[in-house]
């Protein structure tokens, strides 16, 4: 199938450039890419005053499959990612069985073939995630997977790390780090404040993360292994990381939509969608995160996708599971909250949701470049619509954004040439067409 995408301001990361340029897709590639190009062959795709970024990849989501499929399937959630803009995924291993062996890595590269979708399994970095001694390293890599973590959990045990890390780093693998010290957190639900007092909810201090942080940060330093900070949540964690990537560490962090959007303020209600691993932290944390994002100590904006069962989070606050069903909402929250407000420009955007989670992973580089493989992302900039959690695709509606009117949505995913998703043709009826743009 051949495509044209006609009229789009298409981004690129690597020269730093917004330009408006026509695209043409055939067999997979970028065949050609100028301004005005014709071609009665091609389907026309009109993007006229869409941004067309080189196809965006959250390196943070968790599937559920093996083992917990009716919180989400490798088929529902690489649907939802689609739909979110995403055009690979790279997934946790804190699944049933946990993917500590090459057995399960296969078993869910297996199942992701069958969608078509770029699914880059983590293995475990522990033995069925018990943080006791490492998982089998050397069968992970061979069956393929593209970085080591625990997350869900910490390793609680340095030691172990340490290991895990000259494992890793043997097998030029990077270490993904979960960074809660469980004794700081103990049972508590939400950030440790002033508004966890005031709810009477027990709190999880912002030195949980950030005691790991360091921890984590000088055990890098001393083994030479990449780390990737996950989902980082509080100021002290980013300072941390500044001064880390100073001395010249190779560490690279993480930042979920959710952690930039809202503060603990958001569990007042005690809506159970707002419990999240890390908490929601503070007004100060959200401009430390900012300040990150823009001078390059947070590389990466991923989606945490932590899909739960509707019955599992209508419970009390103190029993709900943590976690948010990120993967619909993230690129319209990144949009209006930081694009359209002049904090992040489109070229930067796209860095921290292509190019950097691409070179994290070991993927090539995300440009869209004649030649390359034609993984593109559309986001109209004008197109303003509510959160509607029962429209999602991913089985996970436990998101805290229901409702809030949003501008900058995903209108089409292309994979290695294919259409995935658009705005009209999505896998539940949507009002409008990429193509009928220029028409409104
Ligand atoms: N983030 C969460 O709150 N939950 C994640 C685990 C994790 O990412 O630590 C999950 O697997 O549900
Ligand atoms: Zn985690
Ligand atoms: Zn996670």
């Amino acid at each position: 199938m051949k495509y044209l995408l006609k009229g789009g301001m298409v981004v690129d990361p690597v020269a730093e450039t917004v330009a408006p340029l026509d695209i043409l897709v055939d067999e997979g590639k970028i065949a050609a890419m100028r301004p005005g190009i014709e071609d009665s062959d091609a389907e026309v795709l009109v993007v006229e005053g869409n941004y067309v970024f080189p196809g965006f990849i959250d390196i943070h989501c968790h599937l559920r499959e093996p083992g917990e499929e009716l919180k989400e399937t490798i088929l529902t959630g690489t649907r939802a990612a689609a739909k979110g803009g995403f055009t690979a995924v790279a997934c946790m291993g804190n699944t049933k069985p946990p993917a500590d062996n090459g057995a399960v890595v296969t078993y869910i590269k297996e199942k992701a073939q069958r969608t078509s979708f770029p699914v880059y399994p983590i293995g475990c970095a522990t033995k069925e995630r018990k943080g006791e001694e490492p998982a089998e390293i050397g069968d992970l890599k061979e069956a393929g997977v593209v970085a080591l973590s625990d997350d869900g959990d910490p390793i609680m045990n340095a030691e172990v790390l340490r290991r895990v890390m000259e494992y890793a780093r043997m097998f030029e693998l990077p270490v993904i780090s979960h960074c809660e010290d469980k004794n700081l957190s103990g049972s508590g639900v939400m950030h440790e404040g002033y508004i966890s007092t005031l709810l009477g909810l027990e709190g999880i201090p912002a030195a949980a993360e950030e005691v790991h942080v360091a921890r984590d940060l000088i055990l890098a330093a001393m083994t030479g292994v990449h780390l990737h900070v996950a989902h980082v949540s509080t100021g002290g964690s980013v300072h941390l990381i500044r001064e880390a990537k100073k001395r010249g560490v190779s560490v690279t962090a993480e930042v979920t939509p959710h952690h930039l959007c809202l503060t603990a303020e958001a569990v007042r209600g005690y809506d159970t969608n707002t419990k999240v691993n890390p908490p929601l932290r503070t007004k100060d944390d959200i401009r430390a995160l900012l300040e990150g994002l823009k001078d390059g100590t947070i590389d990466v904006i991923a989606t945490d996708h932590a899909p739960h069962r509707k019955e599992e989070k209508e419970v009390e606050y103190n029993y709900a599971p943590f976690g948010i069903s990120g993967l619909e909402t993230a690129v319209p929250l990144m949009w209006e909250y930081l694009v359209a407000r002049k904090v992040l420009s489109p070229v930067e955007l796209a860095k921290k949701m292509a190019l950097n989670p691409a070179r994290i992973i070991g993927l090539p580089d995300r440009v869209i470049k004649v030649g390359g493989e034609a993984n593109i992302t559309v986001v109209d900039p004008d197109l303003k619509r509510p959160v509607v959690t029962r429209e999602f695709l991913s089985l996970g509606k436990n998101n805290p954004f229901e409702g809030r009117l949003l501008r900058g949505w995903p209108v089409l995913t292309m994979i290695r040439g294919e259409v995935r998703f658009t705005w009209d043709t999505g896998y539940n009826k949507q009002e409008r067409a990429v193509t009928s743009k220029s028409k409104r």
